[in-house]
């Protein structure tokens, strides 16, 4: 994979994102964080999660399962993004910053 295609998926994953922050789906995962009744708590609980999911993973050696569980932390990093009104280009900027 290319790093413009790999780049054209987060593009593609964050518009979803924030079209469902817009219009609140019923039965959108991505809407209920936003609703949460924990509000942002929420998110960050699962960004948590997602972490210690990923260490498991990377522990045991399981490149599918660290596959996955590092898509569900990035998942969850971009709602927070979107939650605190930043975007991808935030998280671009920094890093070509510290090249
Ligand atoms: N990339 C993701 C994504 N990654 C993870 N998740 C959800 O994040 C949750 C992860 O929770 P866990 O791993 O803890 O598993 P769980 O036991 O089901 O979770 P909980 O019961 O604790 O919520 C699951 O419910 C996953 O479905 C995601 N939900 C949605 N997306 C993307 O967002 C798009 C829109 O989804 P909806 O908002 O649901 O329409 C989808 O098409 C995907 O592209």
């Amino acid at each position: 994979m290319t790093d413009e295609s790999a780049d054209a998926i987060l593009e593609e994953l964050f518009a979803v994102i924030e079209s469902r922050k817009a219009d609140l789906p019923e039965g959108s995962y991505t809407a209920s964080l936003f609703t949460h009744e924990k509000g942002e708590n929420r998110v960050l609980e699962k960004l948590g999660e997602e972490a210690t999911e990923t260490i498991l993973a990377a522990k045991d050696d399981d490149h599918e399962e660290l596959a996955a569980e590092s898509a569900d932390l990035v998942y969850h990093l971009l709602v927070l993004l979107s939650m605190k009104g930043m975007d991808l280009a935030d998280l671009r900027e920094e890093l070509a910053a510290r090249r």
